[in-house]
């Protein structure tokens, strides 16, 4: 018989290793519907393998995580697209492929003004518009579980209020659980209402 899944992750006694050495562990956790989590800790301690962790891609360590979510995307640090390809067809790929209707995929092209863009090769972007892009991509595919991490790297302050106002409703509206891993607090504050700390090779809440 189907039984009907939370859309949440479920954390239980997670331990992930680099080599023999413990990078950071955890006893319980869950991630739950609607969260707007935040991840925080210096770097190198392990934030971006935990979110490789969280979203599936990563899946050598001890102890169980389970994603109940239907779609998750993951918005990486680092580029994902070669240079060569157009940022038209990146985009139009991105609703091609996914369930989204015309009205509210043009409705996210505008919003983030990616049509001035789509002339343009990728790698002919600077590193604020390549993250625009990477996000516009994430919303496209219309996730339940939307990973960002670092995203808004080289962002100018007037795009990314506009980008942050912008995705506030999105989010809210199209009731997307967010985890979001940044260093930078305003950012934090402006997405997000818990947090994950790593420190000491714990995970905390
Ligand atoms: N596959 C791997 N092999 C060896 N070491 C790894 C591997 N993956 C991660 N590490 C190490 O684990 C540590 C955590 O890396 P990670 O990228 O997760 O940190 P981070 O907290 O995201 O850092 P930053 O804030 O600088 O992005 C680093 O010391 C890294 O070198």
């Amino acid at each position: 018989m189907y039984k009907y899944k939370k859309k949440e992750i479920i954390i239980n006694d997670l331990k992930k290793y680099v080599g023999n050495e413990v990078l950071f562990e955890c006893e319980q956790f869950r991630i739950k519907y609607r969260d707007r989590m935040g991840i925080v800790g210096n770097s190198g301690i392990g934030k971006t393998t935990f979110l490789n962790m969280l979203a599936g891609l990563d899946k050598k360590f001890d102890g169980i995580i389970e994603n109940n979510f239907n779609r998750t995307f993951f918005v990486p640090q680092f580029d994902e697209f070669p240079n060569w390809l157009g940022v038209n067809y990146i985009i139009r790929r991105a609703k091609h492929l996914s369930k989204i209707s015309d009205i509210q995929g043009n409705f996210i092209i505008d919003q983030l003004g990616l049509n001035s863009l789509f002339q343009q090769k990728y790698g002919t972007l600077s590193g604020g518009q390549r993250k625009v892009v990477l996000v516009g991509v994430a919303l496209l595919s219309l996730p339940d579980l939307l990973i960002l991490d670092e995203a808004f790297n080289g962002i100018d302050d007037n795009k990314r209020r506009e980008l942050f106002t912008f995705l506030n409703k999105w989010i809210e509206n199209n009731k997307i659980t967010l985890i979001f891993v940044s260093h930078n607090k305003n950012d934090l504050a402006l997405l997000t209402n818990k947090v994950i700390k790593i420190k000491n090779k714990r995970i905390t809440f």
